[in-house]
């Protein structure tokens, strides 16, 4: 049985701003679901409504198979995590975590085996009788990680954990949850980011979130290797899937796309004979553009590189925009600052090739 089931969902504030409709989604327990999106589409304001601190305008959320539309926050059995901590910084680690079990007049011995097992887990052990300002950034995270631990919650919610900790510490304190997660399998995690690297590396599915709905759902390797629609074929992945205009030119178990620009590109993605000279959008990511020299073989894009960006193991190429499009990017292993200012053609393989028609994947038809 799911965990969390949403039917129907919707949030309208104020009355007419609708925010999310038909938001349908299950997450079973021991997942790690993490909602993205972009800036507004609303993944904190549903992870409010499954916590309780925002109102549900439609539908129901059900958390182990009751309703619990009109079940206040501390009856839900639900622990957030918000960005800022949310520390009481004239208390002690020890304190801030026992503070909820004290509320809820727990004894004395659960709450300091609940407070033993929680540093443990997040090893606070040497730092229990220290105030918030005596830690960094990512242990002020772990206390507050661990105030949920303690509560012993059905799912957690994490609402943009890291987004106050710099690079290093971001990197390190994602590994721990993704530790934590392993140590703690039947526990139930939801969490907001807009980081794609805490996205792909933490979750066992991701919600992509836009215009008022979701855009898929699926496990990070599913919604990188076969986007249901443009939409989330641009949003994951950095920099951002290739999409050149074309025209179907053969159909059948692989589909032929002649490009606008000249070049033509095989795709796994399969097609009908009624599929036969529309026009569709081809999608390649920036990793799985190659260099070819072959003038004879079928090519995808050749331009001139107008920009080279070498970051060490990765050069990514910039090529001049044909038409006002966005520019074609290829990202190739190893430094390749001299082509700037080359012609380079480009091929990708088959099965990393993606079509769209109508704006959606030929894969998911
Ligand atoms: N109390 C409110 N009254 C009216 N509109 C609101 C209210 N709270 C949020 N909104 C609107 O709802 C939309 C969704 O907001 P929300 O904070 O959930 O987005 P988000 O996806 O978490 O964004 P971000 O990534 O920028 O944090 C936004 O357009 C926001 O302006």
């Amino acid at each position: 049985m799911a965990e969390l089931k949403l039917k129907d969902v919707a949030k309208t504030y104020g009355g007419s701003v609708e925010v999310l409709k038909n938001i349908d989604l299950e997450i079973g327990k021991g997942e790690l679901v993490v909602f993205v999106g972009p800036s507004g589409c609303g993944k904190s304001t549903l992870l409010r409504m499954i916590a309780g601190l925002e109102e549900i305008s439609g539908g129901t959320l059900e958390i182990d198979g009751q309703v619990v539309n009109d079940v206040p926050p501390a009856q839900r059995g639900i622990a957030m995590v918000f960005q800022s901590y949310a520390l009481y910084p004239h208390m002690t680690v020890r304190d801030n975590m026992a503070f909820a079990l004290k509320l809820a007049k727990k004894s004395k011995e659960e709450i300091d085996a609940a407070i033993q097992n929680a540093a443990r887990i997040l090893q606070l052990e040497p730092y229990l009788d220290r105030l918030p300002k005596a830690l960094s950034g990512g242990q002020r995270q772990r206390v507050a990680i661990g105030r949920s631990i303690v509560r012993d919650p059905k799912v957690y919610l994490f609402d943009e954990p890291l987004s106050n900790l710099d690079a290093a510490l971001r990197v390190a304190t994602r590994i721990e949850i993704a530790q934590l997660k392993e140590s703690m399998p039947d526990s139930t995690m939801i969490y907001v980011t807009h980081d794609q690297v805490e996205a792909m590396t933490l979750a066992t599915r991701i919600v992509v979130l836009a215009n008022k709905g979701i855009a898929q759902v699926g496990t990070p390797l599913e919604l990188y290797e076969r986007p249901e629609n443009e939409f989330v074929a641009q949003f994951i992945g950095s920099p951002a899937m290739n999409l050149l205009p074309g025209k179907i030119t053969g159909t059948g178990a692989q589909t032929t796309v002649a490009l606008d620009g000249g070049g033509v590109a095989v795709s796994n993605a399969p097609s009908t004979e009624a599929d036969m000279g529309r026009a569709v959008k081809l999608g390649a990511r920036p990793e799985d553009l190659l260099e070819t020299t072959n003038q004879d073989g079928a090519y995808i894009f050749e331009g001139k590189v107008d920009f080279t960006e070498s970051l060490g193991e990765v050069t990514i190429l910039y090529f001049e925009k044909v038409n006002g499009a966005d520019p074609v990017i290829a990202k190739l292993p190893g430094i390749h600052s001299d082509l700037r200012g080359r012609n380079v053609r480009l091929s990708a393989a088959p099965e990393k090739v993606q079509v769209f028609l109508d704006g959606r994947s030929l894969y998911y038809r």
